[in-house]
């Protein structure tokens, strides 16, 4: 026979179990996993029990040979008729004997005394030269894959000859101890009992230390651990899961192999896999007997961890034994650092010792003895515990990572930790608030910050990736969710994972991966890059590159040096503050009645034709429901069953809803877009176009005859008398004749084709605003005859309206071209909206939200549409007025010719108040909400006072 090294066997042959002995605890262990010398509780099923105190002391001899070398097989009859067995490989036979012997007569003083916590010389006192000492990893499970072989009386033949003879007598056959396995599982139960029995009586009639004896022992022993084995089998098949205290208890099926040693968090003995119902939470791994599960108050450490899912920050928050009352924190066993009885003192005569560790005496330690335990301070409640609540687990603690970036591990309490265990991937940390010295001190949580905040960066085009959401790039952080939802929360994991650089790697790993999708590998991602917006430069940059600023205000992206270089201010921002400045004190657009009047003194008096009268304006909702994207492409709507010549009543409501749908996304967010299937005729454009450039080939005299005055907004405007863009260097390189009377001057004798040219063109750009407005009062959600409503003289004039047909020349280019010039500064319009037709040649540029120029080509058949100052303001800069400038295109620099385009501005008339469109409509019923009149002012030709400004 061969015995495991590590393999021992404490039995007791007969009656009651001593589980309910107070004297099997845990000894203090260093290691994480519960480790004890002692506390076998009610002995392994051969043997029932011993007198109380007994067991973890015949244990603690058991567990101590278990480094030795031999086979000790030896039963000790006590005198109550017990009897109990020690089986281990240690020692030998004479050694185990007296050791056993001694135990019984004179048990040590305390069994809470072994391992650690007993003084040393109390250890070589109780146990002199009887026993090695316990070896702190020692295995004690009495079930391992070979226990039957284990078991058996062994290979010389002597011992073989005895079990031949034995297994005569019981019936059984030979080949059932040769293959003990399948021989005892086929047995039914009631001859395992028969057997046991039988065995028992022969084992009593037999004379002590013969080899039949131990012959029958064995037996008796395999018999025992197979009937207790059908027990539990059977017991463990009808119990389910047993919810106590939070705890879902889980039943626990004898381990098929080795296991390490288990035990019980509620009496703290160890768990025999073979012999004891078990149970184990699913929750907390809290782990007891079948029989300690009604007596469990140590509540589930996750109830806890979901209601206040937050650790103690205080290091080691001690209050001392006193405040506790002298009692364990958690089963309220009296507790104390007390004296000892050593059997040397006892032997000298004294009555108890000091105890090694020099705690002071409490009470009478000799009438204490038995009621006392030694506490055991936890370093994360600060609390003092019993050995049987506390078993020395040592575990990283937050409080002192947090303070002192301190990750040694201390011991704590049981339920510390359990609810540490289950703590310890909570992303709970908030380490900005909590210590954000800790990211300057500590090298590796820096990278780690900026990891995690590049990596929310990229999250953002991840999230919005095809391409990635196909190959589940983001399950990368799957086992840290928090990384893809903060920066700053951390789970004490982290803070383990980041000291040891384990974290580090892990993110650089996935930063290098997500980096390389959106930098390289994906098209649709690379297209969400920046550039920067000041120095224009065409590499693409990412908020999450080096040497990149993201502007706080409007997330865009600049390299750091063309930041500092100016000023630390993002243009982008400085635009849109101006922008806000107009939108809310009108700096362009908004002329306060006050200003009116002085306004018409500088202009000498004359009717000033101005006025956009904001006064109870309500800014409302500032942009459409979705921010303005960064696209570099005007959108083309096709105006279908809609457009010009189409009868629009009887278009299919879907059609509208689809074009006032596209023309507001378009104009809610670029500001342009042009417009297919309008329906206008070429030839009406082409006509009208033509009998222009006859006008503008007229010469000078002859133009200037037809010159354009304020009051009228009417006529001809000279090269170089207009300057869009204040801030630009020279007037405007282009000449143009504005037509807002159909009736009024025209060059009829030089030109005779314009004025029916211009007069049909104004009809059908009446016709398609009037589509176009309908549209987007539709898609606004206002009453769709809003804007049609407030338009009324756009073409006929009555009611008074600045509504204005323009044509624009520019002229070719001097060879001598000054450098920088463009054709026509960058502005906005001022009306509501504005029909654009250009020629082929191009050059118009419009500006998009990161602030880009963007060419707005000539689409042949396509005409271009955009938003003005007024509308913007009319509808709470839903719509958005967006600038624009005519540049010299190359193609222009090379065909050295002129170009031309035609602008339709169209004004709401001039006597409406233009109030955010929840007020609409006001109009020319300005009580009707209940609101005294407004002044009713004019909004008139804007462009003119701009001009002046
Ligand atoms: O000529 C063009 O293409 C645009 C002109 C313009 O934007 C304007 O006159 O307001
Ligand atoms: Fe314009």
């Amino acid at each position: 026979m061969v015995f495991r090294p590590d393999t021992v066997f404490c039995t007791f042959v007969s009656p009651v179990c001593s589980a309910s002995c107070d004297n099997h605890a845990p000894p203090l262990s260093m290691s994480d996993e519960p480790e004890r010398s002692d506390g076998s509780g009610r002995a392994v099923g051969v043997v029932s029990g011993v007198v109380s105190g007994m067991a973890s002391s015949v244990a603690s001899v058991a567990s101590s040979v278990s480094h030795g070398v031999g086979d000790v097989v030896h039963t000790v009859a006590t005198g109550m008729g017990d009897v109990v067995l020690v089986l281990g490989v240690g020692g030998t036979v004479q050694q185990v004997t007296a050791g056993v012997k001694r135990l019984l007569t004179d048990p040590p003083d305390s069994p809470m005394a072994s391992g650690g916590v007993r003084g040393e010389d109390e250890e070589e006192e109780e146990w002199p030269g009887v026993l090695p000492p316990t070896p702190r990893n020692s295995t004690l499970s009495p079930y391992t894959d070979d226990t039957y072989s284990d078991l058996s009386p062994g290979t010389d033949s002597e011992a073989a000859a005895e079990e031949a003879a034995i297994n005569h007598e019981l019936g059984l056959s030979e080949d059932h101890f040769s293959q003990p396995e399948e021989s005892i599982l086929s047995m039914t139960k009631e001859s395992v009992e028969n057997n046991i029995e039988k065995c028992k009586s022969l084992i009593l009639q037999c004379d002590e230390s013969t080899s039949r004896r131990r012959a029958l022992v064995h037996k008796l022993i395999q018999l025992r651990l197979r009937l207790q084995e059908m027990h539990d089998t059977a017991e463990i098949a009808s119990t389910g899961v047993l919810v106590k205290i939070g705890h879902h208890l889980q039943p626990q099926k004898p381990p098929l192999t080795r296991a390490s040693k288990q035990y019980c968090d509620k009496c703290a003995h160890i768990i025999w896999g073979v012999i004891h119902v078990s149970y184990v939470c699913s929750l907390c791994e809290y782990r007891c007997h079948g029989r300690c599960v009604e007596d469990t108050i140590r509540r589930c450490a996750s109830t806890r961890v979901s209601e206040d899912p937050m650790y103690i920050l205080r290091i080691c928050p001690e209050v001392g034994l006193a405040a506790q009352n002298y009692k364990c924190a958690e089963c309220k066993r009296l507790i104390t650092n007390r004296y000892t009885v050593s059997s040397k003192a006892k032997a000298g005569g004294k009555k108890y010792s000091v105890h090694p560790r020099g705690f002071s005496c409490f009470g009478d330690p000799m009438r204490q003895e038995s009621a006392w335990s030694e506490p055991r301070r936890c370093d994360y409640t600060g609390l003092y515990y019993c050995p049987a609540c506390h078993w020395g687990s040592r575990v990283v603690l937050p409080a002192r990572v947090l303070h002192n970036w301190d990750f040694e591990e201390q011991g704590v309490s049981r339920q510390a930790k359990q609810f540490l265990a289950l703590m310890r991937n909570k992303p709970v940390l908030d380490l900005e608030k909590l210590n954000p010295h800790l990211f300057k001190f500590v090298e590796e949580l820096s990278t780690v910050k900026k990891l995690r905040e590049d990596i929310l960066l990229m999250k953002r085009y991840l999230g919005t990736c095809r391409a990635a959401q196909e190959t589940r790039m983001l399950r990368q952080l799957e086992e840290r969710q928090h990384f893809v939802e903060n920066s700053h929360m951390y789970s004490l994991q982290d803070l383990v994972d980041a000291e040891s650089g384990v974290l580090v790697t892990y993110l650089q790993k996935v930063h290098q991966c997500f980096s390389e999708h959106i930098k390289t590998s994906c098209l649709v991602c690379q297209g969400k890059g920046y550039i920067c917006e000041i120095c224009d430069v065409s590499n693409i940059i990412f908020p999450f590159d080096g040497g990149v600023v993201v502007c706080d205000g409007c997330s865009t992206v600049l390299h750091h040096l063309c930041y500092t270089n100016r000023g630390s201010k993002c243009p982008r921002c400085v635009r849109q503050e101006a922008r806000r400045r107009q939108e809310t004190t009108g700096d362009r657009v908004v002329v306060s009645r006050r200003i009116l009047d002085e306004t018409a003194m500088v202009l000498g008096g004359r009717p000033v034709m101005v006025v956009v009268v904001v006064e109870g304006y309500i800014p409302g909702i500032r942009r459409m429901e979705s921010p303005r994207s960064t696209h570099h492409k005007i959108p083309v709507v096709d105006m279908g069953a809609i457009g010009v010549g189409k009868d629009e009543k009887r278009a299919d409501p879907k059609e509208w809803q689809r074009v006032s749908h596209e023309l507001c996304e378009a104009l809610s967010d670029v500001g342009f877009v042009y417009l297919s299937n309008h329906g206008i005729p070429d030839a009406q454009i082409s006509n009208f176009m033509s009998a222009s450039a006859e006008f503008f080939k007229l010469d000078r005299e002859t133009k200037v005859k037809y010159v354009s005055d304020l009051s009228t907004a009417h006529g001809y405007i000279e090269v170089d008398r207009e300057k869009l863009d204040p801030t630009g260097k020279f007037n405007e390189l282009r000449e143009s004749f504005y037509m807002k009377n159909m009736e009024g001057t025209f060059p009829d004798s030089e030109v005779p084709q314009l004025r029916p040219t211009a007069a049909a063109l104004v009809a059908s750009c009446g016709t398609l605003t009037y589509r176009v407005l309908t549209a987007l009062a539709f898609g606004l959600g206002l009453d769709k005859d809003i804007f049609v409503a407030t338009h009324r003289g756009m073409c006929t004039g009555s009611p008074p309206n600045a509504t204005v047909l323009r044509v624009n020349h520019y002229p070719q280019l001097p060879a001598n071209l000054p450098e920088n010039v463009i054709r026509c500064g960058a502005h906005t319009d001022y009306g509501s909206i504005t029909l654009l037709f250009q020629d082929s040649m191009g050059g118009l540029q419009v500006r998009s939200v990161d602030g880009k120029w963007v060419d707005a080509h000539p689409i042949p058949g396509t005409i271009l549409i955009n938003v003005g100052d007024a509308l913007q303001m009319w509808t709470s800069s839903k719509l958005v007025a967006t600038e624009h400038r005519v540049v010299i295109p190359k193609e222009e620099m090379r065909r050295r010719a002129s170009r031309y385009s035609i602008a339709f501005f169209v004004n709401p008339d001039n006597d409406v108040l233009l109030q955010s469109p929840r007020r609409l409509p006001v109009l020319r019923h300005p009580t009707h909400h209940g609101t005294p009149a407004p002044p009713q002012h004019v909004l008139q030709d804007l462009r003119v006072l701009k001009i002046r400004a």
